[in-house]
């Protein structure tokens, strides 16, 4: 991989590589865009077959978070971490330590959070070291784990996508496939099965399965059966790259709704179902909710205030529709121009009086 030439590619302002020999820590702390704020993103801990596919999640994953805090209205850039292992074998708190110290060093270009593989106590052992660093327990006055939170910002969204696909929003009698019910899909499912969905499910984790198996009442099928079920929605909730040349031809979802980040293995995926007639909600704006809610942090966090922003994930894929519609772009392009648009406009809205944060006549 030649990585300035990508990095030139999308405009990425900073890599950083982070090794520890005594905790074991190998990370790739990636940097997109600041122009909106401090890059906000989490820290995926994930066993990679080599480094260029870690350096290549963190890199996609990043630019993921400069178009999801953009289109959320968040004045934050993007940012992401991965950390190379196996989140159930190689975690030790020096290397949290060691990772936060790596963070500290930054001095506020990147704000840190959960992702797959990490934890609301991970995140406690990183704030031993820095403060910029979000979702860290609530008793320390913070708002904790986002999971539940991503899961009620991706049912609201899913609720605007039925509407247009549907003509109500109203998701009960619906039948979803929900890919993956792990954090997110397992408190989403509770939502889809509180509004009287019906829900059929998937993990490579059978203990995850059979937990909304007993408790909303959910059929279980095989991880490779998920996409061709009969069903209104499919809700991908697992890992990227799900929506891709195997699996459109098989999809019979009216609706593509779901948690996982870069669900489009390439963005002439999102031409393909935008032919095929399905109504895709971005993932990047539907699964908005959790950086939502660790950013209130930085306003002292006030759980009202977050949950009411939210629940605004229903306006925001109301909006991008409608740009869809007004422009006949697909879905995912229409997410793109919103942020892209925010974030020309704040470039250009740069302060004419202040300087380096003083009042230019402050200098006479
Ligand atoms: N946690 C958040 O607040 C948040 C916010 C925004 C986006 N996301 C994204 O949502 C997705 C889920 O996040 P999470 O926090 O729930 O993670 P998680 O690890 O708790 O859950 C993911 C689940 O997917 C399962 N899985 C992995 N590969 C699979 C496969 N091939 N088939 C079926 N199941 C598979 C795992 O076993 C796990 O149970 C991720 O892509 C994440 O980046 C999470
Ligand atoms: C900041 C975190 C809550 C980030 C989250 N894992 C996401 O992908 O949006």
């Amino acid at each position: 991989m030649e990585i300035f030439r990508y990095m030139e590619k999308y405009d990425y302002e900073q890599l950083v590589f982070c090794q520890d020999e005594a905790s074991g820590l190998k990370a790739i702390i990636a940097i997109h865009d600041t122009t909106l704020g401090p890059a906000l993103g989490g820290t995926r801990m994930w066993t990679y077959e080599n480094e260029e596919s870690a350096i290549e999640d963190a890199l996609r994953l990043a630019r993921g978070m400069t178009y999801k805090n953009a289109a959320a209205g968040l004045n934050l850039g993007g940012g992401k971490t991965v950390i190379i292992g196996d989140p159930k074998k190689d975690k030790n708190e020096e290397m949290f330590r060691a990772f936060g110290r790596y963070i500290q060093g930054l001095n506020g270009r990147y704000i840190t959070a959960e992702d797959v593989g990490t934890t609301e106590e991970d995140m406690d052992i990183i704030h031993d070291e820095t403060d910029f660093v979000t979702g860290i327990s609530p008793v320390f006055g913070s708002s904790g784990n986002p999971s539940p939170v991503t899961a009620f910002g991706v049912y609201r969204g899913m609720k605007a996508a039925a509407k247009a696909a549907f003509g109500t929003d109203s998701l009960e009698g619906k039948v979803v496939a929900v890919q993956g019910v792990g954090n997110v899909a397992y408190n989403l499912c509770r939502h889809l099965h509180e509004e009287g969905a019906s829900l059929i499910v998937t993990d490579i984790n059978k203990d995850a399965v059979e937990r909304v198996v007993q408790e909303f009442g959910a059929r279980a099928v095989d991880p490779a059966d998920i996409y061709s079920q009969e069903c209104d929605i499919y809700s991908p909730c697992a890992l990227g790259a799900t929506i891709n040349d195997e699996t459109i031809p098989v999809l019979k979802a009216k609706v593509i709704a779901g948690a996982a980040n870069n669900q489009l293995k390439e963005a002439r995926h999102g031409d393909l179902i935008h032919e095929k007639g399905i109504v895709y909600a971005p993932d990047y704006v539907i699964n908005a909710g959790g950086v939502i809610n660790v950013a209130d942090e930085l306003y002292g966090y006030n759980k009202d205030r977050a949950l009411k922003k939210v629940e605004g994930i229903y306006n925001n894929i109301e909006q991008v529709l409608s740009i869809s519609n007004r422009d006949g772009i697909p879905t995912y392009l229409a997410a793109d121009r919103l942020a892209e648009e925010r974030i020309e406009r704040m470039r250009r809205s740069r302060s004419q009086f202040l300087r380096n944060g003083h009042h230019i006549l402050s200098r006479r």
